[in-house]
């Protein structure tokens, strides 16, 4: 039986570095992953001369590892910042986002920003940036200040589904100023890439550049800040929540099974990460024919809010399944800037964060 990543890590916790800390005390481990017995991760130090002291804290992590029950190999890379190319794991891509991160001894707060809620689904494709967006949209209709941070990196969609386009300016070449939209204040990773460049950077690149989003862009003062994360349990919401000081986390699911199971492995990641779920949203819920009104449930009905209920969580809402839904994402004009149906959802959904003190 494969080993699991919390007794790996405890494992590990307590050895010695030559400064006296422990390996937990020094937040410089990375990207630590277990797959078929196999583990690896990434040792982050300050610079060449550190990454050398560094040689017995490797040798006595992997003795300890392959003694565990099921470890085959344990494969470790340390790496000092970029510019010392003997020891990068990756180079810095020639952008001014992407880069190391910074040291930080824990969850920092963004400055002028009250709140962070983080959006996350287990699965992909169920809708989570659509609410996300939709909800951002919402809360400033509501006459809060919202700013929306597009932190999936491998499909970052916000850009298409609020209108903004362009190079985010940074006059300084230092802080980075967002961009508008709806009443929203805008960043997408996706605005600092190059159309077509996709993002291969891993655990500390990626660390190193949701740090950058949070704090060296002119977030101005917000009431809320949401993050659109990528599907998934990854390294991006795992980096989020140990830098971050992260309010809680809202599982966008559809009432499928296989999404609901998926939507249960996120719950569980976040709560091991020790942030809050603030609740759960049931998306693309009911359908009902234009045509002839009738409704009907494509992926089941209920189901989340059947989830929420055995997992006494709140059960936020539910968003139908509607054509203008994907056409107005599709158009940059999320739906809930009109009075239909699913305006109303979002309307009543931001709602309850605003009486919920969460935005
Ligand atoms: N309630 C809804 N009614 C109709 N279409 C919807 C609804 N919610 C989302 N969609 C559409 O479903 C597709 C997937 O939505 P979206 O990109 O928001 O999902 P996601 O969970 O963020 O996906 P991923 O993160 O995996 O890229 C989009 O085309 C979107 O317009």
């Amino acid at each position: 039986m494969s080993v699991s990543k919390e007794v790996a890590l405890r494992e590990i916790a307590d050895i010695a570095l030559s400064d006296g800390r422990t390996l937990s005390e020094a937040d410089i481990l990375r990207a630590f992953s277990v797959e078929s017995g196999i583990i690896r991760f990434v040792l982050e130090v300050g610079d060449a001369d550190a990454a050398r002291a560094m040689a017995p804290v490797e040798a006595e992590a992997k003795r300890r590892l392959l003694a565990l029950d099921g470890v085959s190999d344990v494969q470790i890379v340390t790496t000092a910042p970029a510019g010392k190319p003997a020891q990068a794991q990756q180079a810095a891509p020639s952008l001014k986002i992407g880069r190391h991160p910074t040291g930080q001894s824990g969850p920092q707060q963004v400055p002028g920003v009250r709140n962070i809620i983080a959006i996350g689904s287990g699965k992909g494709g169920v809708g989570k940036s659509t609410v996300t967006s939709n909800l951002a949209v919402a809360l400033a209709r509501a006459g809060r200040r919202v700013g929306l941070l597009d932190a999936d990196i491998y499909g970052p969609s916000q850009p298409r589904m609020m209108g903004v386009s362009g190079r985010p300016a940074s006059p300084d070449g230092q802080r980075i100023e967002p961009l508008r939209a709806h009443g929203v204040t805008v960043m997408s990773i996706g605005l600092m890439l190059k159309e077509g460049e996709a993002v291969v950077w891993r655990g500390p690149m990626l660390m190193g550049a949701l740090q950058q989003l949070l704090q060296q862009v002119n977030w101005g003062e917000l009431d809320v800040l949401l993050i659109d994360l990528p599907p998934g349990t990854g390294d991006v919401q795992l980096s989020l929540c140990q830098k971050a000081a992260v309010t809680g986390a809202i599982i966008v699911s559809t009432p499928q099974d296989v999404a609901l199971l998926d939507a249960r492995r996120a719950i569980d990641m976040f709560n091991k990460l020790k942030t809050p779920v603030l609740g759960l949203v049931e998306n693309m819920s009911s359908y009902v024919c234009p045509k002839c009104g009738h409704e009907a449930h494509l992926f089941g009905h209920g189901g989340v809010a059947e989830d929420a209920r055995q997992l006494d969580l709140p059960f936020l809402g539910e968003i139908p399944l509607q054509l203008e839904v994907r056409l107005a994402g599709d158009s940059g004009r999320p739906v809930a800037l009109g009075d239909g149906e699913v305006s109303t959802a979002y309307a009543r959904l931001a709602d309850r964060l605003v009486q919920g003190g969460m935005a």
